[in-house]
């Protein structure tokens, strides 16, 4: 009996959360009690047999910052993906909604970005790679517990605009110049993504370059201009996102290094 096998018949769907990337995702209970998301994979945009196998892959990887994957219902069409639920939903938004609490919390905004960190170092040390780390990918649970959504599904999208770097759903503001110039993911390409993810945690959410094209923020990563410090924010954490642009991927930390410095800083924040 395959394990990451759901039976439909033990899914109950309620209502509907968001239609993602792949189509409508509804919250759904699994053997009567566990609350789950259902995203419900629109025909043609995943390649799904691809996926099927990774997820046996997936549903292994367990940590209190990464969204659960509890497995998929693969026998029918279109396929679900059942993985934890999360009440508050994305992290993007929820910076959005609270700004106003949230601005001037330190402590709060630097404790978001360590769980991020704990879980993005997780993915690190399983040689796991996201390809898609910002707020919009993350989701808030009950008291301020911070997961890490979605990670592993960017290499299974059909939408060539998402896939490939000139695409115009491809994510230029969160990407390193070897992704842009090569398309090489890596560790290290996730770690350029956190250092943008910081940012938006520390600007409640703001938009990484404001409003400039595409085509101006690849000239001027390119170059070396990076995000400037945001006003709420200790110079201490602004030098840990820039540590995260490091022009070459060695020129970065790992996410294990990450994780050490900002409890650091938390310490010395807190003293
Ligand atoms: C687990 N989960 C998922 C979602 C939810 C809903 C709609 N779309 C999505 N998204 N969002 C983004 C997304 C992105 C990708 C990339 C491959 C990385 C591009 C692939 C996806 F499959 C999704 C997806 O399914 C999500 C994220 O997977 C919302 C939750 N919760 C709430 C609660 C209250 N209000 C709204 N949502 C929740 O708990």
């Amino acid at each position: 009996h395959d394990k990451w096998e759901i039976h439909p018949m033990e899914l109950m769907l309620l209502e509907e959360l968001g239609s993602g990337q792949f189509g409508v995702v509804r919250r759904g209970k699994w053997r009567g009690s566990i609350d789950t998301a259902v995203k419900m994979m629109k025909e043609g945009t995943m390649s799904e047999d691809d996926f099927i196998e990774e997820a046996k892959v997936m549903t292994k990887l367990q940590h209190p910052n990464l969204v659960q994957l509890y497995g998929v219902c693969s026998k029918h069409r279109p396929i679900y993906i059942v993985t934890e639920y999360m009440k508050h939903g994305s992290l993007l938004n929820y910076l959005r909604r609270h700004e106003n609490s949230l601005i001037g919390n330190m402590g709060l905004l630097l404790d978001m970005c360590i769980q991020v960190s704990k879980g993005m170092a997780y993915l690190e040390r399983h040689n796991y790679i996201h390809r898609d780390l910002a707020a919009r990918n993350c989701l808030v649970g009950s008291e301020n517990v911070v997961k890490v959504a979605d990670f592993g599904l960017a290499r299974y999208v059909l939408d060539d605009q998402y896939t490939s770097s000139g695409g115009t759903k491809f994510p230029i503001k969160w990407a390193p110049p070897e992704v842009l110039n090569y398309t090489r993911f890596s560790s290290k390409s996730d770690v350029w993504a956190y250092g943008v993810l910081m940012w938006e945690i520390f600007t409640c959410g703001k938009m990484p370059y404001g409003r400039l094209k595409n085509t101006e923020v690849v000239e001027r990563v390119q170059r070396g201009i990076i995000l400037e410090k945001p006003k709420s924010c200790a110079k201490e954490i602004y030098d840990v996102m820039k540590n995260c642009w490091g022009h070459g991927p060695e020129d970065r930390p790992s996410f294990k290094v990450l994780k050490d410095q900002l409890a650091l800083v938390a310490q010395t924040l807190t003293d």
